[in-house]
């Protein structure tokens, strides 16, 4: 899939939205990728989830042993990815604000884990969740998202690899643009604020 086909994905399913958003991180943006929105055709999940797969290196992908992602964003591509990769795909989530893994999900001790996220914009959600799976006993072997929108610049500490690659502006909350601020903002994660 080349990235004018991923964007058509995205664009197709009115999942790149333009207006005001306040982010995960707590940045502003004037663009959002809706993943679910993307991920809400099951034909189309499993086509990006198999290109994902073909963005890692082949002997990376030998080594995974199972599947994790950060819920809400990261639940539906983590298991198309287990699907795609033949594995088990757990997720964690964060009910009491840190991520643990819960459902009855365990890793075995030194699991080799793929990190599956929706979006990458600061890579905080991402860090936080790889240091669950360090607690909870796996190793990670990398990262994959639908989308690095950081441009290439956050640091995960794992090898990465996103499915397209953006470079979306966001401003710190005293430092919007005037055009942003005159517009509404929404918040579309589910991160407690
Ligand atoms: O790289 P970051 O700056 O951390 O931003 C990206 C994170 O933000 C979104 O999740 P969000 O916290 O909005 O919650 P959700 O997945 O439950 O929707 C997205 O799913 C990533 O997890
Ligand atoms: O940074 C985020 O919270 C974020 C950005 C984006 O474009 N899409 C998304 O789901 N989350
Ligand atoms: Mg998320």
């Amino acid at each position: 899939m080349t990235d004018d086909d991923i964007l058509a994905e995205f664009r197709g399913s009115e999942a790149l939205l333009e207006g005001h958003f306040k982010l995960s991180s707590g940045l502003h943006s004037g663009h959002y990728l809706q993943c679910a929105r993307v991920l809400m055709n099951a034909e189309r999940a499993g086509r990006l989830a198999r290109a994902l797969v073909q963005k890692i290196p082949r002997e990376v992908r030998q080594e995974i042993d199972v599947v994790v992602s950060p819920a809400m964003g990261g639940l539906i591509i983590g298991h198309e990815m287990g699907r795609a990769l033949e594995l088990d795909a757990l997720f964690l989530e964060r009910p009491d604000g840190e991520f643990q893994l819960r459902r009855g999900f365990r890793l075995e001790p030194g699991a080799k884990v793929l990190m599956v996220e929706d979006v990458v914009t600061t890579g905080l959600s991402s860090r936080e969740a790889i240091a669950a799976v360090r607690r909870e006993g796996g190793n990670i072997v990398a990262e994959v998202s639908l989308v690095d929108r950081s441009g290439g610049q956050a640091d995960l500490g794992v090898p990465f690899y996103p499915l397209i690659e953006l470079n979306f502006p966001s401003y710190e909350e005293g430092e919007l643009p005037k055009e942003l601020a005159a517009k509404p903002v929404t918040k579309p994660g589910s991160r407690a604020a």
